[in-house]
Formats: structure tokens, sequence, C-alpha cells
């Protein structure tokens, strides 16, 4: 019943507008059935890439093949894609089944037989029982649903979504993520899917591309990407991190040592920085730790500032001169309650980075 996920290949694919280049050179490749996303800031590029892929956009260079045949000159019609955004444009006067299956009667299929299939993906994305309601009569959620089902009507290999979920309040947003996880994983189609919240890329993707002014600067995993981001960007823009900055003394066996005004901070290296270079050391909140006493590899002393209680665990906030430090508790009683004044806090050389300075996302 449902098409068959293929691979898309970004060969060398650029986007330049007038004098404007909105996307540089790129190769990518996602694979077939895989749930893979473009994380970025806004105006990064994320929409026009996928504008490319779905042949509303030809690329100034470059090629971009699905399933291996390449796309120059093919139409968004004709090419094996379908696209959701986050303005679903439902027929407000159609019922939910007809919204479904639309695609399917510019095929010449019968009324029964479209019917027949609307049914089979209404219960693919669990709205059995909501067929014949207009879609001014479900929720955003349901909607959203809709648009799917719609979308996967017409059999393509590759779904492309554009921040679908944005329009959604935050509970729907985060219960619509298993849901669009599930769809994907059952039907195999290849989701290529755009947004700029992290953590919606995280809890869903097998596979992220992160972008930054018209480049793609990482592609992994979501947990190589976490644990081991390529540039000072990624590793501010993917989760949160605690940086401190200094300068290379040291270099020995994968760890680096970098003497900066929060003292010797030592950390995990990969090639690219030698004695002398500008560095930036990144630790995430969740792995420095309060010290009572006990010892650590590194350590800095900082006073607390504020405490945010956000339910399951705590941050608290510490300064040191102009740098602010998060440390990230578990709360399994009064975290952090009693804690005030001048602080030890540390981390463990094997869960900091150090990367050659750069960029933050954040700055
Ligand atoms: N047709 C166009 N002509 C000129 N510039 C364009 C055109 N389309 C996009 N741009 C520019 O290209 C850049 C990238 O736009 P794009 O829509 O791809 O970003 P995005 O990452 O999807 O952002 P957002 O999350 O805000 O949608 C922006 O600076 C935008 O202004």
């Amino acid at each position: 019943m449902l098409g068959k996920g293929k691979n898309v290949v970004l060969d060398g694919v650029s986007m330049v507008f007038g004098t404007f280049t909105a996307v540089r050179k790129t190769d990518l490749e996602i694979g077939a059935g895989e749930f893979f996303s473009i994380l970025g800031p806004s105006g990064c590029g994320k929409t026009t890439l996928l504008r490319m892929i779905s042949g509303f956009l030809e690329p100034t260079t470059g090629r971009v093949l699905i399933g291996g045949d390449d796309m120059a000159g093919i139409g968004p019609n004709r090419r094996p894609t379908a696209l959701i955004f986050q303005n679903l444009a439902l027929f407000p006067l159609m019922p939910v089944w007809e919204n479904v299956a639309f695609g399917l009667e510019a095929r010449g299929m019968p009324k029964r037989k479209r019917r027949e299939r609307a049914m089979e993906l209404i219960d693919l994305v669990a709205l059995r029982g909501q067929e014949d309601k207009l879609p001014g009569d479900l929720s955003g959620g349901q909607r959203q649903r809709v648009a799917i089902a719609r979308a996967l009507a017409v059999e393509p290999a590759v779904l492309l979504l554009d921040e679908p979920l944005s329009a959604l309040d935050l509970k729907l947003r985060q219960h619509m993520r298993a849901e669009l996880k599930s769809i994907q994983r059952k039907t195999g189609v290849t989701f290529v899917y755009i947004t700029h919240d992290q953590g919606e890329a995280l809890t869903m993707s097998d596979r992220i591309a992160v972008m930054n002014h018209g480049s793609v600067e990482q592609v992994d995993t979501t947990d190589v990407l976490y644990d081991n981001p390529a540039t000072p960007f990624v590793a501010t823009f993917v989760g949160e991190q605690n940086v401190f900055r200094g300068k290379v003394a040291e270099v020995a066996e994968g760890f680096a040592v970098v003497e900066g005004p929060d003292g010797r901070l030592r950390g995990r290296v990969r090639e690219g920085l030698s004695k002398g270079d500008a560095a930036m050391v990144f630790v995430r909140p969740e792995r420095m730790q309060f010290l009572n006493g006990a010892g650590l590899d590194n350590v800095v002393t900082a006073r607390v500032d504020r405490r945010d209680l956000e339910g399951p665990f705590v941050n608290l906030f510490l300064k040191r001169d102009a740098n602010e430090i998060m440390v990230h508790i578990v709360n399994s009683g009064a975290a952090g309650r009693d804690l005030d004044g001048e602080q030890r806090v540390g981390f463990a050389a094997a869960d900091a980075l150090v990367l050659p300075t750069g960029d933050l996302a954040r700055d």
C-alpha cells in the first residue's frame, strides 16, 4: 500500500539568489527509510535545501538524485516526494477521508477504492472514527495527522516535512514527535524533517545535519552529535553547554590542557589543535558536579547566582567573573536548595571537549 523509501543524494548542490548564497556547496546522502533531520537557526538555508529536493527550486550548481535517478528538469509533481508544511492547507469543506484521498482521484482511482485506501491511511495515523468529520471539527494534532495521511496516500518514497509541528502547543508537539516517528517506522518511507528545534530533532531522528549560514557543519547520529560536536556552533546549538576559553598549554594522547581565566582545564581533543592555539572547553551541565571535598580532573570555583526548578531536575547557575556556569542536577529531594555562596564545581576530563575557538550558537 505504501511507497518504499528511497535514498536522497545531494551532489555539490548550492543555491544562489542574485548575489546572496543561501546554500553553499553541499554533499549529503540521506539513506532509504531513514528519519533524517535538517536542523539550524532561522535563515540558515534549511527550507531552500528542502525546496531543491522537492523540485520547487532548481539548484544553482550540483545534482539531486532520488533512488539513484537524477532529478534535473523533473518538476515537483513528477518526483517521488510529498511535502508537508506548517500551514497544512486541508480542504475545509471536505470530510477527513476525502482530504486523505484527494491525490488519488487525479490518478483515476474509483471512489469506493479511494475510500478503502483512505481508511487504511486513517488507521495508520490513528484517526479511525474521525473520517467523516470536517477538518474544522478536529484538534490541531488530528489535523496534522490528516495532512500526513494525505501526503502518504500518493505513495511517496520521500516525505519532506517543513517544521510541521511548530503551530502546535508544547504538549501536543511532544506527543506528535512519538507519533511521527512511529508512522515513519511503520511505512519505511524516507523522512526529511526540517526544524530549528533541537529537542525535536534529537528525539525523532536517526541522523541530523546541522546547518549554519548556508553550510552543513556536521552530519551524524543523534548520540554522536550530542557527545562529539564537531564545531563550537554545533556544540552550543544542540543542547546546553558550559564554555571555558583559553589557550592550549599541552596536547597529549587525545587530551589537551587549556589555560585561561578559569585555570587549567583538561578535556578530550581531536586533531587540529597545537600548543598556543586559542581553544574552547565545552562541558554539558549534566556532566558538572558539586564537589563536596572530593577531587575531579577539573575544578572551578564560582558563586551560586540562582536556582531554576524544572520539576524532575534543577538547574543551578553560578557566576565566575563574566562567565556563567550551569550545573544540572536530578531532583531527588531538596536538590540544590541549600547551596549558596562560593562553591567548587568540577568535571572529568573525559566529559569535556576541547575545540578550536569559533562562533557559538547563542553569542
Ligand atoms: N527566493 C528567494 N530570493 C532571495 N532570497 C531568498 C529566497 N528564498 C530564501 N532566501 C534567503 O535565503 C536564506 C535562507 O532561507 P531559508 O528559507 O532556506 O531559511 P530557513 O533556514 O528555512 O529559515 P526559517 O527557519 O526561518 O524558515 C534567507 O536569508 C532567505 O532570506
